[in-house]
C-alpha cells in the first residue's frame, strides 16, 4: 500500500508573518495519520525557519526548485547541499512554471534529479502536457518522455523513492481539472513508463500525484482513483483551512 503524499507548492506567495502563522496552525492541527505524508513548499526565503519550526512534527519542508551543483559561483541559486543541511526533505523539480518561464530542460531536470539522490533529498518530478498537445492526443507520448529523460541513469534501488506529479498545464491554476478517470489514466501509463524502465515492483511503489486545481470539493474522487496517491497543490494550499481539509481527505484509510 503506497502511502500518500499531499504538498503544498506556495509558488511565489505569502509574506513571512503569514508564512509563520500558517505554519504554526499546521504543526497543531495536522492529522496524525499513517496513510498520508504532508509537506510544504514555501518560497526559499522561508525554507530554513520553517523546517525549524516543523522539526519535531511529521510536516516535511520542499523546496521549489534547486541548482544541480553542490555549491559555486552561480548568483542567485540554492543547491541540495544547502537544503538538506538545513532539514529540506523535498524538492520540486521540473514544474511546469519553471519549464516554461525559466528554460528548464528534461536534461537540467535529470541532472537535478540526481543531485537531488546524491544529497538524500526526495525528488518530486513534475510532467504534464499544454492544452495543445492533449488536443493532438499526445498527452501519453509527452508525459512518457519526460519521466523516461528525468530518470535516466536513476538507480533501481532509488527510483521507487521518487515522487512523479502528473500536472497538466492547462489545469494549472485555471480551476479546471482533469476528470478523474483522465488523470488516473495518465497517472497509470506514467506508472507503466515506470514498469518499463525498472520493473512491476518500482513501478507499485513510487508514488505519483496528481495536481492541477485540486481543492476540497475535488480530493476525494481523485484520491478515490487506483493510480493517484497525493496531490502536488497550488492554490488550495494558502489557506490553513483548505489544506488541513485536503490533508484530512488524504489522511482516511
Ligand atoms: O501548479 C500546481 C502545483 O504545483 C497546481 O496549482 P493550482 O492548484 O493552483 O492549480
Amino acid at each position: 500500500m503506497r502511502k500518500r503524499i499531499i504538498a503544498g507548492n506556495w509558488k511565489m506567495y505569502k509574506k513571512a508573518e503569514e508564512a509563520r502563522s500558517f505554519m504554526k496552525e499546521l504543526v497543531d492541527t495536522v492529522p496524525a495519520s499513517e496513510n498520508v505524508e504532508t509537506v510544504i513548499c514555501p518560497p526559499s526565503l522561508y525554507l530554513y525557519e520553517l523546517a525549524e519550526m516543523t522539526k519535531s512534527s511529521t510536516v516535511g519542508i520542499g523546496a521549489q526548485t534547486m541548482h544541480e551543483a553542490k555549491e559555486g559561483a552561480f548568483t542567485g541559486e540554492i543547491s541540495p547541499k544547502m537544503l538538506t543541511d538545513i532539514g529540506v526533505g523535498y524538492v520540486i523539480l521540473g514544474h511546469s512554471e519553471r519549464r516554461q518561464y525559466f528554460n528548464e530542460t528534461d536534461e537540467a531536470v535529470n541532472r537535478k534529479v540526481h543531485a537531488a539522490f546524491e544529497y538524500g533529498l526526495t525528488p518530486i518530478v513534475c510532467v504534464g502536457e499544454t492544452l495543445e498537445e492533449r488536443e493532438a492526443g499526445k498527452t501519453v507520448d509527452i508525459v512518457a518522455t519526460q519521466v523516461k529523460k528525468a530518470f535516466e541513469g536513476i538507480a533501481d534501488s532509488l527510483a521507487p523513492t521518487a515522487v512523479i506529479a502528473y500536472e497538466p498545464i492547462w489545469a494549472i491554476g485555471t480551476g479546471k481539472t482533469a476528470t478523474a478517470e483522465n488523470a488516473n489514466e495518465v497517472c497509470g501509463a506514467i506508472r507503466n513508463t515506470i514498469s518499463e524502465l525498472y520493473g512491476k515492483d518500482v513501478a507499485d511503489a513510487l508514488r505519483i500525484q496528481y495536481g492541477g486545481s485540486v481543492k476540497p470539493a475535488n480530493i476525494d474522487e481523485l484520491l478515490s482513483m487506483e493510480h493517484i496517491d497525493g496531490a502536488l497543490v497550488g492554490g488550495a494550499s494558502l489557506e490553513a483551512a483548505s489544506f488541513l481539509k485536503l490533508i484530512e481527505a488524504g489522511s482516511h484509510a
